[in-house]
């Protein structure tokens, strides 16, 4: 299959910023990432996305909503300005570009009342940077019965060939998932449960920095058990694959009263034990566990995952793969396969009905000339 050169956007449920990575792919087994850029929010734009969400988590279905418009386009001209300066960073021409994947914000998630929401302007994006995108990646999917999420899985295989399985690839954002690749490259997928997104919250609550730099807070705090066991004992960790979470499913509630330090220790070690959870629902323990996404930067979180699972998680990096770029380039690849009407939803990752592939295509009328 051809090569393309292709662009991945990405605005996590962390709302720390817009990611955009420039690969060339086949959209199978061939990926080379290029370029990187992260571009943070600022105050007010986060606080401008939250109001999207707050709105949205109210609503029973998406429709219009004047808050929810003024982030729309806020969040499109963003991804926008990303792009141009990825391509200025690569020195790549836009026209030299075969697709963009924008993933869009999520800002509400909700499969079991048939949808998902991700806001941006796919086609007013296409007309501003004159290149195709591809939005919409989770709709088809939660339309056919599935889960919409997670999508990237099939990405984290291509990123893992050759490596013994089963392997296992966790991503730590605001959310976590995991996959799991099985011999014969069989795919089974899931979110695990909130990853970096309690401590986030509550750590932004307290001291107004929006996350716990380095694990700070948490090596300094003990975990406080009668509370981790509160927050464990919940039958979704029963619950069998597939299955996906809303960033808001979870609060930090019942650590309310604990110290910063004790809290951020209780709500870390709670996240390393999702993961641990996690693993019973797989069906054979990984030989690896190969870890992407924010999460990987806290030494603490990896510890007590290590300790949790009984196996030392490693960075994606050990693969030769950039973390943080990870999701960015996944939703690149995910455009290309779009593109070629490949499936990049399965039954063993969102619970389809089928291989699906998914996904709108916005061809801008005015198509940059190729140099
Ligand atoms: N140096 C660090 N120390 C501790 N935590 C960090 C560090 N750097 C990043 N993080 C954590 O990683 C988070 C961002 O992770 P990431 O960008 O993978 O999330 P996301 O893509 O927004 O989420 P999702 O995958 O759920 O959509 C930050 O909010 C923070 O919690
Ligand atoms: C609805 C939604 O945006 N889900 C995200 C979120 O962030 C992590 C986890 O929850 C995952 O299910 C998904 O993103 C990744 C990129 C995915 O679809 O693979």
């Amino acid at each position: 299959m051809e090569k393309l050169l292709a662009i991945g956007l990405m605005s996590g449920t962390s709302l720390d910023g817009v990611d955009a990575a420039l690969i060339k792919t086949d959209g199978e087994g061939h990926v080379r990432p290029i370029e990187f850029v992260g571009d943070d929010y600022t105050g007010d734009e986060r606080a401008a996305i939250r109001a999207a969400v707050q709105r949205a988590l109210e609503m029973e279905r998406p429709g219009d909503d004047p808050v929810i418009a003024i982030a729309e386009r806020m969040l499109t001209a963003r991804h926008a300005d990303a792009v141009e300066r990825l391509l200025a960073q690569a020195g790549t021409a836009a026209a030299d570009v075969g697709v963009v994947g924008f993933h869009g914000q999520t800002i509400a998630h909700r499969p079991d009342r048939g949808w998902t929401w991700q806001i941006g302007d796919g086609a007013g994006l296409a007309e501003r940077i004159g290149i195709t995108v591809v939005d919409q990646l989770r709709i088809a999917d939660v339309a056919a019965g599935g889960q919409g999420a997670p999508l990237l899985p099939v990405y984290h295989r291509a990123l893992c060939a050759g490596l013994p399985q089963p392997v296992a690839v966790l991503n730590l954002g605001g959310v976590g998932n995991l996959t799991w690749i099985g011999a014969d490259e069989a795919l089974i997928a899931f979110d695990t449960g909130p990853a970096n997104g309690l401590v986030n919250q509550w750590v932004e609550h307290q001291t107004g920095a929006a996350f716990d730099a380095g694990g700070a807070l948490a090596a300094a705090g003990s975990v406080h058990h009668s509370v981790l066991d509160t927050m464990l004992d919940n039958p979704w960790f029963d619950l069998p694959a597939p299955k996906s979470l809303d960033r808001h499913d979870f609060t930090d509630q019942p650590a309310m009263g604990l110290s910063l330090e004790d809290g951020a220790a209780t709500l870390t070690r709670f996240t390393a034990e999702t993961v641990a959870l996690a693993l019973r629902l797989v069906p054979e323990r990984p030989a690896r566990i190969i870890v992407a996404g924010g999460g990987r930067h806290n030494p603490v979180l990896m510890r007590m995952i290590g300790e949790a699972c009984a196996l030392v998680p490693e960075p994606i990096e050990a693969l030769g793969w950039n973390g943080d770029a990870t999701e960015a380039e996944g939703f690149a690849y995910m455009a290309v396969r779009s593109l070629r009407g490949l499936p990049i939803s399965f039954p063993g990752t969102t619970g389809a009905p089928g291989p699906m592939t998914g996904g709108t295509i916005h061809t801008p009328t005015k198509r940059t000339q190729a140099a």
